[in-house]
């Protein structure tokens, strides 16, 4: 319990019977609110740092929806309209959003094409999260929205700078031209600016100069926001590293693959309930398109339709037991072999290999349920490199990770991914990951000679899984 920030007792509930690594029960979601002059890059540091979390208890509300549509006779005069001032946004309907969100509700946000200036028929779901990101020009300015924040950012860029970025993106992407950009920032853009967003900036806590330019600056929110989730110190020091969230079903899970006691049904059953977690959330990694589809109500879903090209690559023997969820995830998924032989703690010979031929066009999932040295990864990724799959394609799946193999991996290979359920303690003399949970290939295909004959009876609150 010392382990916890001020901070986070702040925003998060503390009970004596909950563990420092349980995740610690939700009271109040942390509000950040990030605004700034119009292409100031508020959207891209805000996509960026949800990119960079890839963590689904951090959502983000865009302020934009919240535009009024404009009526016929509006239209008809656009240029004389000033989206720019407070009152062209719903604050009241953005208002109860926030409200619902914050007290766990999930919420349809409004989508707005800046095109025709209207809300159009399709809304996007989002869930309560545990950080809510709010962006836009003018959440700093009403104090309501102000109030509700946590956290205040100000993404701050020269006037210059933003004007010509503007010209850029309204032309290519909000559908004006050069002389329409200009009319509307010189009439209300900038006065407004001055007027309302500008001033908003004293209430700031932290100002971001030079928008998305600004790495420190953005890798300081991120730590920030990583100590409030609780992430593990690993993935705070290695963007790459993503643990599955923590729920105590998940650890219930953990609690009995790693017993020496359970039986290997049960170690099969709840380790193949874990690797599909994993698997899961490895797909979430995968690049995708917006696609807009029409449901048979008749009504619009703005969804994504994700990357197909991939592959999975197994590190026999224990890599096998991920094929099946990987296969229940992935219709008719292509998936190679690796054999690696260990020679000694540090020695590693490949033994075999059978990759699909186009792998290098593929996304591969390694997959291996235990990262220990991270000797036999880097055998099994390099082989990968040398068949001319690109590093940031490779995204390495496990159950359990020992943070010596997560250094080997980061240092070596940056632009991989590792997902895993769960880092443990640290390796002992033979390599072997501590607390960990045995030789896991023995335990899934029943070759250990501490297998127990007898069924042992299940804890009751996993009982009708
Ligand atoms: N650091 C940057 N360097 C170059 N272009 C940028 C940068 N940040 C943002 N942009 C571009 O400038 C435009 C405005 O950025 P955006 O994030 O939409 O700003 P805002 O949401 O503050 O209006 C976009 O086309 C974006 O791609
Ligand atoms: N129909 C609309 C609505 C808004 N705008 C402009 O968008 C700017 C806010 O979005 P940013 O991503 O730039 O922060 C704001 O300055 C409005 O002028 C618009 O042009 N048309
Ligand atoms: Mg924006």
């Amino acid at each position: 319990m010392e382990k916890l920030t001020n901070g986070l007792r702040d925003h998060f509930s503390i009970s004596d019977n909950i563990s420092p690594s349980a995740p610690a029960p939700l009271k109040q979601p942390f509000v950040i609110g990030v605004a700034g002059g119009t292409a100031s890059g508020k959207t891209t540091v805000c996509n960026m740092i949800m990119t960079q979390l890839h963590d689904q208890r951090v959502v983000l509300v865009n302020q934009d929806s919240f535009y009024h549509s404009l009526s016929e006779e509006k239209l008809k005069k656009v240029h004389e309209y000033n989206f720019d001032h407070p009152d062209a946004f719903n604050t009241e309907v953005l208002l109860s959003c926030m409200d619902k969100l914050r007290s766990g509700q999930q919420v349809s946000i409004p989508s707005y094409d800046f095109k025709i200036h209207q809300s159009i028929e399709s809304t996007s779901p989002v869930n309560p999260g545990d950080v809510i990101i709010l962006e836009g020009i003018l959440v700093l300015n009403d104090p309501r929205v102000r109030d509700l924040m946590n956290m205040k950012i100000f993404v701050d860029t020269d006037a210059d700078v933003r004007l010509s970025r503007r010209i850029q993106r309204d032309t290519v992407e909000r559908g004006r031209n050069i002389q329409n950009v200009l009319e509307q920032y010189t009439k209300f853009v900038k006065p407004s600016f001055d007027e309302f967003i500008q001033p908003s900036m004293k209430y700031a806590d932290i100002i971001i100069p030079r928008g998305g330019d600004n790495d420190v600056a953005i890798d300081l929110i991120l730590q920030n926001i990583r100590t409030k989730l609780c992430q593990h110190n690993l993935c705070k020091i290695y963007p790459n590293v993503f643990i599955i969230s923590s729920t105590f079903q998940i650890k219930g899970m953990h609690t009995l693959i790693r017993d020496v006691n359970t039986t290997k049904h049960d170690f099969v059953f709840y380790a193949d309930r874990l690797i599909r977690l994993v698997v899961e959330h490895g797909l979430g990694h995968l690049p995708f398109k917006e696609k807009q589809i029409t449901t048979p109500t008749g009504s619009v879903y703005s969804g994504v339709d994700f990357c197909k090209r991939l592959c999975g690559v197994s590190v026999i023997r224990s890599g096998e037991s991920m094929e099946n969820a990987l296969r229940a995830c992935c219709n008719r998924i292509k998936i190679g072999k690796i054999l690696i032989h260990r020679e000694n703690n540090d020695g590693r010979q490949l033994i075999y290999e059978k990759l699909p031929k186009d792998i290098s066009s593929r996304h591969v999932f390694l997959l291996d349920p235990v990262l220990a040295s991270g000797n036999s990864a880097v055998k099994a990724i390099s082989l990968l490199l040398s068949k001319g799959v690109p590093e940031s394609h490779i995204i390495f799946l496990n159950l359990i990770a020992a943070p010596q193999g997560i250094h080997v991996l980061c240092k070596k290979f940056p632009m991989m991914k590792i997902v895993t359920s769960e880092i443990d303690a640290s390796l002992n003399e033979d390599s072997r990951v501590i607390p960990g949970m045995g030789e896991f290939a023995d335990r899934y295909f029943g070759t250990d000679n501490y297998l127990k004959s007898k069924v042992s009876s299940l804890p009751t609150n996993l009982q009708v899984c």
